[in-house]
């Protein structure tokens, strides 16, 4: 029997902060999702990454008062299992690509996984659902980071968060040196909207947006 079909009377508002992340979601959607984008700095909050992520999208959806995606992203360590994961923002911040570099030199596991938590909520009172994807970093020791690295004579571009200190598991290069469409045929964020695009598919929403 075909999923019964839920008409949708708004487009779909992604919600974020972070202008590089919306420029990947535009460039992985492309037209298969219909949606509008808000700029909004949601809370940072504290807990499991699908939790945070789920209540990202209650507050956005509270703040819309209609349909939105959201999504939190964690770099997580193996070593420190998986720390600093939903922090990384003020680790990053704070301590920049050479302390997160400097954390890992205490242990031989120097691997790691980028995770990005999507959650689409309908609206403000229903529950919202999440979508994760996960890609691997390299797990040689001594080669995940970029300032290990005398090969290297420039981190590729600086413009986005740890892309320059993450190297995907199978390839040569650091997110920050591969080309935009290269990371985004095989980022977390790919991944987790694969699902996402495949929910819509199988849900059957109808746009229906006067
Ligand atoms: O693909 C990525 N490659 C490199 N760095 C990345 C990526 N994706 C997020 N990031 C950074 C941004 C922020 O420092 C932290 C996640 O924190 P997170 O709260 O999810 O992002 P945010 O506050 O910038 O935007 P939002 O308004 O959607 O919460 O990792
Ligand atoms: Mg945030």
């Amino acid at each position: 029997m075909a999923t019964e079909a839920r008409v949708l009377l708004r487009p779909v508002t992604f919600v974020t902060g972070n202008a590089k992340k919306l420029e990947e979601v535009r460039a992985i959607l492309g037209d298969s999702i219909p949606f509008r984008s808000l700029k909004l700095d949601l809370p940072e909050l504290q807990g499991e990454p699908d939790e945070i992520s789920k209540e990202k999208a209650r507050l956005a959806a509270i703040q819309v008062n209609g349909p939105v995606l959201v999504e939190d992203t964690c770099l997580c360590f193996n070593a420190l299992n998986g720390l600093p994961g939903p922090y990384i923002k003020w680790f990053l911040e704070k301590t920049g690509h050479e302390g997160l570099n400097n954390i890992l030199k205490a242990y031989e596991d120097k691997s790691a996984y980028a995770m990005c938590i999507f959650s689409l909520a309908l609206g403000p009172t229903t529950e919202p659902m999440s979508f994760c994807g996960k890609t691997h970093s390299i797990t040689d020791a001594g080669v995940f980071f970029f300032f290990f690295r005398e090969d290297r004579s420039s981190p590729g571009a600086t413009d986005f968060g740890w892309d320059p200190i993450f190297q995907p598991d199978g390839h040569d290069q650091t997110y920050a040196e591969m080309a935009k469409d290269e990371k985004n045929r095989i980022s977390h964020r790919s991944k987790a909207l694969a699902l996402v695009r495949a929910h819509f598919a199988e849900a059957g929403y109808i746009f229906q947006i006067g």
